[in-house]
């Protein structure tokens, strides 16, 4: 719920805190309590933009409808029935959650800039409605707020007490933001981010998690948007639903570095004052000359540091934290009991996984042309053909990638009762696991976090995922690259945690897509073993492979694909001794020879 505060990163986060409130407060004078406002209400803004923009990856380029939202609630609360913003603020941050809702349960659905393009489309549209609607909005002169003192009503004479609030506000979201990170759902968005049909694959119900983590950033912007308009006293279409704002916003999680926890606060904190300055400045010059200022200021980044501030510095200062002591003993974590073996009696004529008639065209192409056969429980069967056969397009149909044209899939779940499903996710959740042709792990993750994006589909306890992806690296022989970031791994080791990845999730079938394709001898026997050593444990595995030692040496059948279709199937002698196969793949000349 909370950090480790003994920690050295969580207690200098603290003090760096206390200095920021500090100073406004010894300060004193209205020109350090407004620019701190400023600085706690706009890093607050960045912070819970950065949920859905940084970690899941979707830009939001028209958050300020949110934070206009929550004003006019707020501010229209206020005015006609004498509710206090404290009430209004929840009551603009649900209106807000709704809003995201309806934005993002279609686009987000989509690949694109769907969702950029919508989020400035419904700004528009805001904007243009509460001009519209003058008789109870306003129109475009806006409303003042009701000038009555207190805290009731969140108006005061002390300028101090606003920066409080506002610093109340700001943690609460750096909270927020920290909470989202660490948990199962931070993992999830950034998993989304960096490749969303491995994510899948793991059982992550992506547009399901991307909504939610636009209707958090959305909620907790339109509660700061409802504080700064009451600390304004106006709200006016053009400032409340602005697309200046909403590209400040997120400029400042852009500079300080997307998707990290302090990245969007940097930013604020360094680009904010630089530009308040220059506004002060270049307003003699023209207006809206400042607007320059941050755009030097962000081609400059963009050209020198690609991360960002947090990504340029946030390693060094990690080194240097990492000199800190912890305050006190660390605790030691809970064992949790894993039990590698399912414990079933295995069964090598029982059926787990069925497919029966399946087609699939992509125009005139027909990829797979009735395709129908069973996997065995404890059996390893391999598809074999030739380039564009259309091996990867029945395994994409029977783990939920692509929908067959007809045909179904059938699998029998975890509790050992037949199921069909849907989506990848529901394949996930049901037991089978599966991996991909190129391998390519969530990038930016080390290998441990990458393999516990598998463990988190059956626990959200970091700890215990933690653990299960330690035993299965072990299984996996990647238990010295723990640490390692997954882009730095060899060819070998990326096809071993792409497995360890699928086995994470503790499937009963594994859906293997050359994972030894590119391997060097060495490395090949090593993955044989590692199969059969998976295979022993109780999963049934399913294998697309090229490599012809291996695969006769692995499977108890083969299956060979054709032009869409199931050529042959049998013992793995028997089918390569085949004619049709050799002319498959080798031409007629060859059968006949
Ligand atoms: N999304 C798609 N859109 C159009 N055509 C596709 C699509 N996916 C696959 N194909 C085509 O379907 C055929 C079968 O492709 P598939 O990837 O299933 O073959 P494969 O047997 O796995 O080949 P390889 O061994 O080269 O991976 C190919 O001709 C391919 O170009």
């Amino acid at each position: 719920m909370f950090p480790d505060f003994r920690s050295p990163k969580a207690y200098v986060s603290l003090i760096l805190l206390a200095v920021m409130l500090l100073i406004p407060v010894i300060m004193g004078s209205s020109f350090w309590t407004n620019l701190f406002v400023l600085l706690f209400v706009f890093s607050a803004l960045s912070v819970a933009w950065n949920i859905v923009g940084g970690y899941a990856g979707q830009l939001s380029l028209g958050h300020a409808v949110f934070y206009g939202i929550g004003g006019y609630t707020a501010t229209l609360l206020t005015q006609n029935f004498g509710i206090t913003p404290w009430i209004g603020m929840f009551a603009g941050a649900i209106i807000s959650g709704l809003v995201a809702v309806i934005i993002s349960y279609p686009t987000l659905r989509l690949k694109g800039p769907f969702f950029a393009l919508a989020t400035i489309a419904i700004l528009e549209v805001v904007r243009l409605l509460v001009i519209h609607e003058e008789s109870w909005t306003g129109g475009s002169s806006g409303i003042s707020l009701p000038l009555n003192i207190g805290w009731t009503w969140i108006v005061f004479r002390e300028k101090i007490n606003y920066v409080y609030i506002a610093f109340f506000l700001f943690v609460m979201v750096v909270w927020a933001s920290w909470y989202v990170r660490k948990s199962r759902m931070g993992h999830y968005l950034i998993a989304i981010r960096e490749r969303e049909d491995a994510a899948r694959a793991v059982g992550i119900a992506t547009a399901k998690m991307k909504i939610r983590a636009a209707v958090i950033s959305a909620m907790l912007t339109s509660l700061i948007g409802t504080f700064h308009i009451t600390y304004l006293t106006f709200v006016d279409p053009a400032s409340a639903f602005s697309l200046e704002l909403s590209i400040q916003i997120a400029m400042f999680a852009l500079i300080g570095g997307l998707g990290t926890i302090s990245g969007p606060i940097a930013g604020a904190f360094l680009v904010l004052p630089i530009a308040e300055l220059a506004r002060g400045w270049l307003s003699s010059v023209g207006n809206g000359m400042h607007g320059l200022v941050y755009g030097i200021i962000l081609v400059v980044v963009v050209l020198t540091i690609p991360h960002g501030l947090a990504g340029a510095f946030g390693p060094k200062i990690e080194k240097l934290l990492a000199r800190l002591p912890y305050l006190g003993t660390r605790r030691t974590k809970p064992e949790y009991q894993h039990d590698m073996d399912s414990g079933h009696v295995l069964d090598a004529s029982k059926p787990v996984l069925k497919a029966e008639g399946l087609y699939k065209s992509f125009g005139g192409l027909q990829a797979t042309n009735n395709v129908s056969f069973e996997l065995y429980q404890n059996e390893i069967l391999a598809i074999i053909g030739p380039n564009g056969a259309g091996k990867t397009t029945v395994f994409n149909q029977m783990s939920g990638f692509l929908a067959p044209d007809k045909g179904t899939v059938s699998l029998v779940d975890r509790d050992g009762n037949w199921t069909h499903c849907k989506t990848p996710d529901e394949f996930a959740h049901k037991g089978m696991g599966r991996t991909f042709q190129t391998a390519k792990p969530f990038t930016g993750l080390t290998v441990l976090e990458n393999i516990m994006l598998g463990a988190f589909i059956n626990t959200s306890d970091r700890d215990e995922s933690e653990q299960i992806a330690v035993q299965v690296a072990s299984q996996t022989d990647l238990t010295a690259y723990l640490q390692t970031e997954a882009r730095n791994l060899t060819v070998g080791g990326m096809k071993r945690l792409e497995i360890a990845r699928a086995l994470a999730i503790r499937p009963k079938i594994l859906l293997l897509d050359e994972v030894m394709a590119g391997l060097n001898p060495a490395d090949l026997e090593k993955a044989v073993k590692m199969l059969r050593r998976i295979r022993d444990s109780g999963v049934s595995i399913l294998l697309i492979e090229h490599m012809m030692q291996a695969t006769m040496a692995l499977s108890d059948r083969i299956i060979v694909i054709n032009e869409g279709k199931v050529l042959v199937s049998g013992p793995p002698k028997e089918v390569v001794e085949n004619p049709a196969v050799i002319e498959a793949y080798l031409g007629k000349e060859y059968a006949d020879a």
